[in-house]
């Protein structure tokens, strides 16, 4: 059997697995099928906790879409992390050093119960996205398959991100143009596709459609990048308030030279065992 834990932040959820105290070895096949809403448990992302590789870091935090595909960085995952690994007594820390795919991350538990994370610096060069460009700017323009030219902001949090401003977040043609961003080949690694609504230079209104994924109920990277690109842009102030479909994050980039923070909730469901392995589908 194997054991794991139903978290999510603002609706974004997981399954996290302790990778320490289990032996899990995933197929791709496995985790879409952990991750389907009805052949499995259903998650958007599985999180797997794993030692340390580095001297300086608490733990390994592996992080892999519904569709199967590993990436380097999950911020919402990120809270449910620290949340995890703390509750389950694998650490009595609450500022926590974490290693991922993109570089070490440092969730803090805070007493209010919220989950601060230092994510890292945002990366703009398009070879670090990655993005096909000739020069390095704000913004880009994008033609979709289906004919639209839309103006995006192209950024990495360590995962890469396309950020398109939009006047009425509840009309965005999330799911029209969400797959063409996606997809588009100017990103070979793909890309996680924002809408953002500027309400003030202090709040925004935001949707994701995830890579690997699709529209999820809150992106935390997604979150990071949208405020990055609005501060860019020079729409937004340095301290943003992020209401997204399934609630409010709190995002703050002090200057250029910064580390990106994330401020919000991590939610623990339910712990479960399964039957493992998982018979996969013939
Ligand atoms: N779909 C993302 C990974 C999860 C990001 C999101 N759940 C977050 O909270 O940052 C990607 O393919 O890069």
């Amino acid at each position: 059997m194997l054991k794991f834990s139903k978290m999510h932040g603002l609706g974004n959820d997981f399954i996290v697995i302790d990778a320490i105290h289990q032996s899990v070895e995933l197929s791709k096949q496995q985790i879409q099928m952990l991750a389907d809403r009805h052949w499995g448990i259903g998650c958007d992302q599985l999180l797997l906790v794993q030692p340390a590789e580095s001297a300086e870091a608490d733990f390994r935090y592996r992080i892999f879409n519904a569709d199967g595909g590993e990436v380097a960085q999950c911020g919402n995952g990120a809270r449910c992390f620290a949340r995890f690994v703390h509750d389950k007594g694998l650490t009595d820390k609450t500022v926590i050093a974490v290693e991922t795919a993109s570089g070490l991350i440092y969730p803090e538990l805070q007493s209010d119960g919220q989950v601060r994370v230092d994510m890292g610096p945002p990366r703009f060069e398009p070879a670090a996205i990655p993005f096909v460009a000739n020069e390095l700017s704000n913004t880009y323009m994008l033609t979709l398959p289906s004919g639209p030219h839309v103006e995006i902001s192209a950024l990495s949090m360590g995962n890469p991100h396309a950020v398109v401003r939009v006047e009425n977040i509840s009309a965005a043609p999330v799911a029209e143009w969400g797959p063409q961003i996606e997809a588009h080949e100017r990103f070979p690694e793909r890309v996680n596709a924002g809408f953002m609504q500027v309400v003030d230079h202090d709040h925004i209104r935001l949707r994701v459609y995830e890579r690997g994924v699709g529209e999820t109920q809150a992106c935390g990277t997604g979150a990071c990048a949208a405020v990055v690109s609005g501060i860019r842009r020079g729409l937004l102030a340095r301290d943003v308030q992020v209401a997204l479909p399934g609630g409010c994050l709190h995002i703050s980039w002090p200057d250029e030279a910064s580390n990106v923070m994330m401020t919000g909730p991590a939610q623990h469901v339910f712990d479960g065992e399964i039957e493992w392995p998982i018979p996969t589908q013939s």
